[in-house]
């Protein structure tokens, strides 16, 4: 699946195009937490927005239960996305109508694709307050009357209105105080459980996406270039960008130094040839230049295996510092 973006601020009969998905393609098994991790700008809330309807990829499908969801009639697609998947953006203050009071808010959903009795959504706006551990007597309160991590609850609540079988959760906790992330984080371990959920994951916190996922994908210039199962990515991965992301993360591997990289992220107008991440890896050549490689890997671990796509993969077996100790050029080793 593709996605390009009109650059912004370029022209609009011949805009320069920011290739923000490029041959990503990703399956979520029922009842899986896929988590995304990649630098910022490599596509990550892009493929979050192409998978629940917001933006339309440029070419490829989008296949909901098996269905394409760009072939759908606008009203089913319309159903098909409202009903089947919820979606948890960062910033709840902004997500939430601030003008409805909390019991509006959750019967909104209900209301649209009309489920059940006027009797029947009032007591589902109960059981969705207590699904996310709300008292009662906030579905008279407006979110501005409330506390950040509420407000999350309440989206969240929102979100799972009308029992989405994939939740899409695009930075859920960045904008919430740090002493309430982990309760958010716990209840969404929580009602994956409870209810069975399957979900896309996006953080640019590393610890935390690994801690939630059954997956992780790590994307570099809107292209997946590895899948591994959760607890094999952090010292198994097999990518040399995602053993560096990893590097880098602190507490993860400490004491360990990061794996250096050259150079800045290239600019996703004007990727480089090849593999995109060539220009900053110890490991490229002349090949690397020349064409991006296709997946290999091992399948069937978890769904999807563990996959990567690299012309000079790193062992399995290698360490982190094995290859901090490749990485740092010769004039610059201790
Ligand atoms: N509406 C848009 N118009 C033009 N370019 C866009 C638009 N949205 C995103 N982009 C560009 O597409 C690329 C991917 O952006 P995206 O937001 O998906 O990345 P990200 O990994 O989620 O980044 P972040 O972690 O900073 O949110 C970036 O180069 C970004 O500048």
């Amino acid at each position: 699946m593709h996605l390009s973006y009109p650059a912004r601020g370029s022209g609009r009969l011949r805009p320069t195009l920011v290739r923000a998905l490029v041959g990503a393609d990703l399956t979520i098994a029922p009842g899986e937490t896929v988590g995304v991790v990649g630098e910022s700008g490599c596509g990550k809330s892009t493929l979050a927005k192409v998978l629940v309807g917001i933006e339309r990829p440029s070419s490829g499908t989008i296949l909901h239960r098996g269905r394409d969801l760009w072939a759908m009639p606008a009203a089913e697609r319309r159903t098909t996305l409202g009903t089947e998947v919820g979606l948890v953006f960062q910033d709840p203050s902004t997500a939430l109508n601030r003008r409805l009071p909390v019991h509006r808010l959750l019967r909104d959903p209900l209301d649209v694709h009309r489920r059940g009795t006027p009797a029947e959504r009032a007591a589902r706006v109960r059981e969705l307050l207590d699904l996310v551990g709300l008292p009662g007597h906030v579905a008279d309160a407006l979110p501005g009357q409330l506390s950040g991590g509420q407000r999350q609850r309440v989206a969240i609540a929102r979100a799972l209105a009308l029992r989405p079988a994939l939740l899409v959760a695009d930075e859920p906790t960045s904008a919430l105080d740090v002493s309430v992330r982990a309760q958010i984080l716990n209840l969404l371990l929580d009602l994956r459980e409870e209810l069975g959920l399957a979900m896309l994951f996006v953080s640019h916190d590393i610890q935390t996406v690994r801690r939630m996922s059954d997956r992780v994908v790590t994307m570099y210039l809107g292209r997946i270039v590895e899948e591994a199962p959760a607890d094999r990515v952090t010292g198994h991965a097999r990518h040399p960008y995602t053993r560096a992301l990893f590097s880098a993360t602190p507490g993860l591997l400490a004491p360990i130094e990061p794996i250096p990289l050259v150079g800045p992220l290239p600019s996703a107008t004007r990727p480089p040839s090849g593999c995109p991440f060539r220009t900053r890896c110890w490991k490229a050549d002349q090949r690397c230049a020349e064409s991006m490689p296709d997946f290999q890997g091992e399948a069937g671990e978890t769904p999807g295996g563990h996959r990567f796509r690299c012309h000079h993969p790193v062992a399995a077996e290698e360490t982190t510092q094995q290859l901090v100790a490749q990485a740092t050029p010769a004039e610059e080793r201790p």
